[in-house]
């Protein structure tokens, strides 16, 4: 299985001065335990890190540091994460027929989850693993007003690995382009070109660092983990 890991980010919610991926809990960076989960996955063949480039001479000395066996490839990443998903399925070797897309930022991902995915889309055109809303969620309006409520038992939490068929993943995105379409996930392009995703069970522990406060939760969880 391909997996491309978008890493190009600037972690603006983070307040971070560098890519929040460069940080580090547990004294590795962020990046560093993507990586390792993804070394671990036995389903894994082949590694794109969609990056800037201003990031690559960090990202080459993490590299040569957890000496992956399998190949990793840096691609160049773009100004939005779908942009960057773009890039990098442009770079894909020819032979990918699917491909999983992991946010580097989910540092806290399991191999079984990535092997979950890789296994399950083979059998269907596009994938996500999520997790059912604990929460009961709101839609607002713009001067904070309840709108409604949706039913809590059909709303689950978009994570990544999402998983795809290339060829129809490129259509998706090429559609993306023409249309101006604007999406926070690669699904939500299927969605918006009639195609089905599944769903598949993610993990309550499969974080996305995105604040300060994150960086501390992704602390214990390593931890808790022995790590
Ligand atoms: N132009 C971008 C923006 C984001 N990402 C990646 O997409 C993942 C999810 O994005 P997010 O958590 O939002 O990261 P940032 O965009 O860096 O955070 P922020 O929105 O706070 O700036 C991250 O691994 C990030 O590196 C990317 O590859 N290219
Ligand atoms: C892809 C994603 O992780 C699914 O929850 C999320 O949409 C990424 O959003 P971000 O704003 O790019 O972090």
């Amino acid at each position: 299985m391909y997996l491309l890991i978008p890493a190009a980010g600037i972690g603006k919610r983070m307040g971070s001065n560098r890519n929040k991926l460069l940080l580090e809990v547990r004294s590795q960076p962020i990046i560093a335990w993507t990586l390792k989960a993804a070394a671990a996955a036995g389903t894994i063949e082949w590694i794109g890190i969609i990056s800037q480039p201003t990031d690559w001479p960090d990202f080459k000395a993490i590299l040569a540091d957890l000496k992956l066996s399998k190949p990793v490839e840096l691609i160049i990443g773009g100004s939005t994460r779908q942009e960057s998903v773009y890039n990098g399925l442009q770079a894909l070797p020819a032979a990918a027929e699917q491909v999983l897309i992991h946010d580097g930022a989910r540092c806290l991902v399991t191999p079984d989850l990535l092997n979950s995915c890789a296994q399950a889309i083979r059998q269907c055109p596009g994938l996500i693993a999520a997790v059912p809303v604990k929460d009961t969620i709101k839609v607002v309006d713009e001067n904070g007003i309840i709108q409604s409520t949706p039913d809590r038992q059909q709303l689950w939490a978009a994570q990544t690995p999402q998983g795809f068929n290339v060829k129809l993943l490129k259509q998706c995105h090429a559609e993306g382009v023409r249309q101006g379409w604007e999406v926070t996930d690669d699904a939500a392009l299927f969605e918006m070109c009639g195609i089905e995703v599944q769903i598949v069970p993610g993990e309550e522990t499969n974080l996305k660092v995105t604040t300060p406060q994150d960086l501390a939760i992704a602390e214990f969880i390593l931890s808790s983990r022995g790590l």
